[in-house]
């Protein structure tokens, strides 16, 4: 007998830990400080206190309502894990071994690839799928998670990728026959999945939740009508198990409509539905008599306070569409946000009583779900207080000082396209080619160099107030000078400052803006045991002063080479920040160029040749949505542009990209209309280059030849063949020679060693084209 669904859920909880706990964990077991009964003990640990803070929170120990989403990595390493679907050169290793060999390699092998999830800013490891690949039910921890949680007292929900989107988010192996798609063994997968469902089911659980955000997403090389196709089939295969649990199919991320009708038949009990970046069916579209509808109206992507007036309202309205029940959910996993508001405290007393007032961390966010319910279940009479409550907090928040800035409004607004536009490249070129007359193939890296212990103590120690910011500033410089000397030393003809003085590449500017506020607590899960703390756009974007300036002239001071000025563009601080969501993510995008702007005209002023504006992140804000995708494209290069097109035509504008591929957005790419474009190559081996030709792409070029994210130095050899390889689809005189991306994750032994390799590749291959 099925038991009903809880009215009110979250998809999942943040795994990391208030404290960052689980970080601390697998960190010290790898540093081989704790043994793996200890990382055991630990994480079943954190898993209970997620417990025990959700049943505070309003939520039942005994009806499915929490989530086991916990993870010592990544969920999808955990399908791969239960799988067994462990690539050959694994091999030999077992148990925790084997699983952080697969997600950070060791001396011996490389790990699985890391990609972004969906369009945030996680990362999950890449399943290598071919033929022979081994397949099945392998191993039952996720099993037995869910039976130690139940024993002590609590039943859960246990939370696994599901299997269409397992495969979808699969790459072929690399001995894969060509024609070889890793859907092409979901029936494999779908025989362990229905063993996997049966011992959830034989071990008690009530109900067990399946994500399936591939169903919601255009960006897979599959398309979502081909997804949805797959569903259909493969989904009543698990239904139609005897003797199972519940199912929940959740379609986080995206609108989930257009796969509804191949799955409102399925046979599962429930459907998840993402209301707010996808739509609802309107009555009579789809016949979901034998389903609950799920309806994620809280949003799990962002840090605001709901508006719950709306979101009743909503709920009224799904009740016409004739589902077998109606329950609350978060939109997604509440992975992506902190944990808790209470951890946090501002400066200012207006904007911290403020910020209180108008924000939701995950367990705000808990709390609304736990409100919607009982207005569900009790009429909405029951809980018209918090509605009123949150209507009133929204209703101030638009009025409050700061949100709407008639300055900054006025200069938005009047933005024109010959504000976003420069001289045509072909004009420009020679221009900064004299100016900057700089050898065939330049050489130059990304920003940063190695953040070594030193300047990380520096910080802490102004932090704690140790030195004060005369005193930290000299340390900064000293590090300054010594990157400029080394670089001299190196023979790169491009120099950069390093980035010495940045904690992080957006949080960085964000603190510095009018309109921004950081967070003390508000760590989220990048991936594995990497954190980041993305700031909060609250306001309009202003620049009350200089950010950059002082620093880049002072590197430009010691060197007769030409340094560069260093920015992160407005789509990358917006992706990496939790954006304000009551004003379009295009007008704050300008808001945040034209604060750049001032900046760049202030570095370009202060007599700065080149300029760099970085956005790594302009491929991840690609939304899933097909339909989306130009107005997107749109804006978002025309912020890079409103940011950028103000410098004299004798100043070189680059801009870098990296963390992904690039195919579907190589228009845009050279719609920035950068001088340099710096992009991410080493790893997929310059598979890029060719792309970028064939599309007509012109301008300067820097492939990156060294994979930064492994400490392995690559031999003059290498560097040359990939030089040389590059030169195939580059014209020699708009290539130019850097690493794959910033070298602040790297030591100084190999930074220096791959460098001086770098260096006289260059020059080797010069010599071959001189
Ligand atoms: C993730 S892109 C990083 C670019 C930045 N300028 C750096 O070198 O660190
Ligand atoms: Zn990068």
């Amino acid at each position: 007998m099925a038991t009903e669904f809880p009215t009110a859920t979250i998809l999942g909880y943040p795994r990391i830990g208030r404290r960052r706990e689980l970080k601390r964990a697998v960190e010290s077991y790898w540093a081989g400080r704790s043994t793996a009964e200890e990382l055991t003990s630990a994480f079943t640990a954190l898993r209970h206190a997620t417990f025990d803070r959700l049943a505070e929170l309003g939520y039942d120990r005994s009806n499915s309502s929490i989530p086991e989403n916990s993870s010592l990595y990544d969920q999808v390493l955990d399908v791969t894990w239960q799988l067994g679907a462990i690539p050959q050169r694994f091999s030999g290793k077992s148990e925790l071994d084997l699983y952080f060999a697969l997600a950070r390699g060791d001396q011996d092998v490389p790990p699985l690839e890391m990609t972004k999830w969906f369009d945030t800013n996680y990362h999950y490891l890449v399943p290598e799928i071919g033929p022979d690949t081994p397949i099945s039910f392998a191993n039952d921890h996720l099993v037995q998670r869910f039976v130690e949680a139940k024993n002590a007292g609590t039943l859960t929900r246990p939370v696994v990728v599901g299997p269409v989107t397992y495969l979808a988010l699969a790459k072929a192996a690399d001995d894969a026959p060509e024609g070889f798609e890793p859907l092409d063994r979901i029936d494999d997968v779908v025989a362990a999945y229905r063993e996997l469902v049966s011992a959830f089911g034989a071990a008690g659980a009530t109900w067990v939740q399946f994500d399936e955000p591939a169903l919601v997403s255009d960006n897979l090389s599959v398309s979502r009508i081909d997804l949805a196709e797959i569903a259909g089939r493969v989904w009543p295969l698990l239904a139609a198990l005897e003797d199972r649990p519940s199912l929940l199919l959740a379609l986080p991320y995206g609108d989930g409509r257009m796969a509804l009708p191949a799955i409102a038949g399925s046979g599962v009990e429930a459907i998840q539905l993402d209301l707010v970046r996808g739509s609802a069916p309107v009555p009579g579209e789809v016949n979901l008599s034998k389903v609950r509808l799920v309806a994620g109206l809280i949003d799990g992507r962002n840090i605001w306070r709901a508006d719950l007036a709306a979101a009743r309202d909503a709920l009224i309205e799904l009740e016409q569409l004739g589902a077998a029940g109606i329950s609350v959910a978060t939109t997604n996993s509440l992975q992506h946000v902190p944990h808790d508001t209470a951890d946090e405290k501002w400066g200012d007393t207006e904007l911290n009583a403020n910020l209180h007032d108008w924000l939701a961390f995950a367990d705000q966010k808990v709390a609304e779900t736990a409100v919607l319910a009982r207005g569900l279940s009790h009429g909405w009479d029951s809980v018209a207080a918090d509605i009123a409550q949150a209507s009133t907090a929204l209703a101030a928040r638009a009025i409050a000082p700061g949100v709407r800035r008639e300055d900054v409004r006025t200069r938005t607004a009047a933005l024109t396209e010959a504000d976003r536009t420069r001289i045509p490249f072909t004009e420009r070129e020679p221009i900064q080619a004299q100016k900057l007359g700089l050898p065939i193939l330049p050489t130059t890296t990304i920003g940063s160099f190695p953040q070594t212990p030193e300047i990380r103590n520096a910080r802490a120690a102004l932090n704690r107030g140790e030195i004060d910011e005369a005193g930290y500033t000299e340390r900064i410089r000293g590090e300054v000078a010594k990157v400029i000397k080394l670089q001299e030393d190196l023979d790169i003809d491009v120099l950069v400052h390093g980035e010495p003085e940045r904690n992080d590449m957006v949080q960085y500017f964000a603190e510095q803006f009018d309109g921004f506020a950081a967070t003390r607590n508000g760590w989220v899960q990048s991936y594995g045991s990497r954190c980041t703390r993305p700031s909060i756009q609250w306001g309009d974007v202003a620049r009350p002063a200089p950010m950059t300036v002082e620093w880049t002239s002072y590197a430009q001071s010691l060197t007769g080479r030409p340094v560069k000025g260093m920015l992160t563009g407005p789509v990358t601080i917006l992706a990496w920040s939790f954006p304000r969501i009551d004003i379009p993510l295009g007008e704050s995008a300008d808001q945040i160029a034209l604060a750049l702007r001032d900046e760049v005209a202030d570095l370009e002023a202060a007599g700065t040749s080149i300029i760099q504006v970085d956005e790594p992140a302009l491929r991840e804000l690609l939304p899933l949505d097909a339909d989306r995708q130009a107005d997107y494209l749109d804006w978002s290069v025309g912020s890079f542009r409103a940011a950028t097109a103000g410098v004299r035509p004798d100043t070189q504008i680059h801009t870098h990209l990296c963390y992904s591929e690039f195919g579907q957005i190589i228009d845009a790419i050279a719609g920035l209309d950068a001088d340099v474009t710096s992009i991410e190559a080493a790893r997929s081996k310059m598979e890029v280059l060719p792309e970028l030709a064939a599309n007509g792409f012109f301008r300067g070029v820097g492939p990156g030849v060294w994979d930064i994210h492994s400490p392995r130095v690559p031999s003059t050899a290498e560097l040359v063949e990939l030089i040389q390889a590059a030169a195939q689809s580059v014209p020699a005189n708009h290539l130019w020679v850097n690493p794959d991306c910033g070298l602040k994750t790297r030591a100084y032994p190999e930074t220096n060693a791959t460098l001086a390799n770098l260096v006289e590749a260059t020059k080797i291959v010069r010599a071959e084209l001189a």
